[in-house]
């Protein structure tokens, strides 16, 4: 399973039936909720990183991760464009890049 498999995944779910999908449940409550969601799962996973408990880290990163991208699905950015951000971005070390401002 890639990240690509995941995206195409949740795009689809877009026009899927919410009562049989848990993200097109999330779609149709709206991208504002859709970034809380995000939200929620990255304080989930601050906290299992600050207890240092790597299993339940793992499943918040993965929860984390999955809402990431029901949130770009929801306002229509593609994932490629986050990977081509990404790319532009892996010439330049980050210390020359804040440098730089
Ligand atoms: N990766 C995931 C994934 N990760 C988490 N979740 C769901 O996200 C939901 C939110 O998690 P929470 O712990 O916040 O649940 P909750 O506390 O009941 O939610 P709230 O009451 O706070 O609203 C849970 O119902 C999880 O099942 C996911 N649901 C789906 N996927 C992927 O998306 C695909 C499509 O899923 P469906 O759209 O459901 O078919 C699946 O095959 C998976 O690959």
């Amino acid at each position: 399973m890639t990240l690509d498999d995941l995206y195409a995944t949740i795009l689809a779910r877009k026009s899927a039936d919410p009562s049989s999908s848990w993200t097109a449940q999330l779609l149709a409550k709206g991208p504002e909720k859709c970034a809380e969601k995000f939200g929620e799962e990255a304080i989930e996973a601050i906290i299992e990183a600050i207890k240092d408990d790597k299993a339940a880290l793992t499943s918040e990163a993965a929860d984390v991760i999955y809402h990431l991208l029901v949130m770009l699905a929801a306002r229509d950015v593609p994932l490629t464009d986050v990977i081509d951000e990404l790319a532009r971005r892996q010439s330049t070390s980050g210390i020359a890049e804040k440098a730089s401002r």
